[in-house]
């Protein structure tokens, strides 16, 4: 069984929901990736997202996109990230997810990038303007190299094709809460909750939230309704304040109390 799969195997047995923090590579300078990797890991993270900076990131809302600024005027590549996760890798024991345009993947080589985020110990790519329509582009050499997709849904996908999405690969379903961009957010839609509730009812595989998350209580009410949260712009903004008794408590409460949720 594969990382990710043995994952969340491991935490449905447990009773326990997952909790992903997002980060941006090369944010505060590559060198500070495998410690902040470490931390997270150390805290409680069930698996962590690693975003790789990009010029043109639609779907990043602000705090993203600066950091993603920053990570590139830091001169991070592509490249490099893999190259620091294949380092990180002998200390790093959870499931590592590789968020990333379809462009930087273009001019990377498609079989290249497939090889080297392999040999880096990689268990997932987002790969967030890849429409399903277009996924035999790089979803053969990634299941091959045994790295899952993970795909989006949102709440304007249609139910034929949350099923026709979930069906495919093992990793997990990532369910957008909202009709927008990444970005903290103090109240969500009504219809959230039936939608995720849709979600987990057709999806075959574990079904975790995110966009907008960031305080306790909608973690605890969000991760009721599926599998568990990703925690993207809060992550981001912590790490960047370097308030990291703070991140560390979001992080190491939510793990406690997810066992009786
Ligand atoms: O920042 P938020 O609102 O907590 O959302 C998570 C998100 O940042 C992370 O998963 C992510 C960053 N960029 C993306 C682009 C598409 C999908 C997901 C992402």
């Amino acid at each position: 069984m594969k990382r990710l799969e043995r994952t969340f195997t491991s935490l449905k047995e447990n009773g326990r929901k997952a909790i992903v923090p997002y980060i941006m590579g090369g944010d505060g300078g590559l060198e500070c990736l495998s410690d902040r990797l470490i931390k997270l890991e150390k805290w409680g993270a069930t698996a962590i997202e690693v975003g790789v900076p990009f010029s043109d990131p639609v779907a990043d809302g602000p705090t993203i996109q600066k950091a993603g600024i920053r990570a590139l005027e830091n001169g991070t590549t592509l490249k490099a990230i893999i190259h620091e996760l294949e380092k990180a890798r002998d200390t790093i024991t959870i499931p590592l997810i590789l968020m990333t345009y379809m462009n930087p993947i273009y001019s990377y080589g498609i079989d290249q990038f497939t090889v080297d985020i392999q040999n880096a110990g990689v268990d997932g790519c987002i790969i967030p303007d890849l429409p399903l329509e277009e996924e035999e582009i790089v979803a053969p050499q990634l299941t091959k190299a045994g790295i899952e997709l993970i795909r989006l849904v949102t709440p304007t996908t249609t139910l034929e094709r949350i099923k026709t999405i979930s069906s495919r690969g093992k990793g997990f379903l990532y369910a957008v809460t909202v009709k927008g961009i990444t970005g903290t957010r103090s109240n969500y839609d009504q219809s959230l909750n039936e939608f995720l509730q849709t979600v987990k009812e057709v999806s075959s595989i574990p079904v975790l939230a995110g966009f907008g998350i960031s305080k306790g209580a909608q973690m605890k009410e969000l991760a009721a309704l599926c599998d568990g949260v990703i925690i993207g712009s809060k992550v981001v903004e912590l790490f960047e304040k370097n308030d990291l008794k703070e991140l560390e408590t979001l992080i190491s409460v939510f793990r406690q109390e997810s066992k009786i949720m």
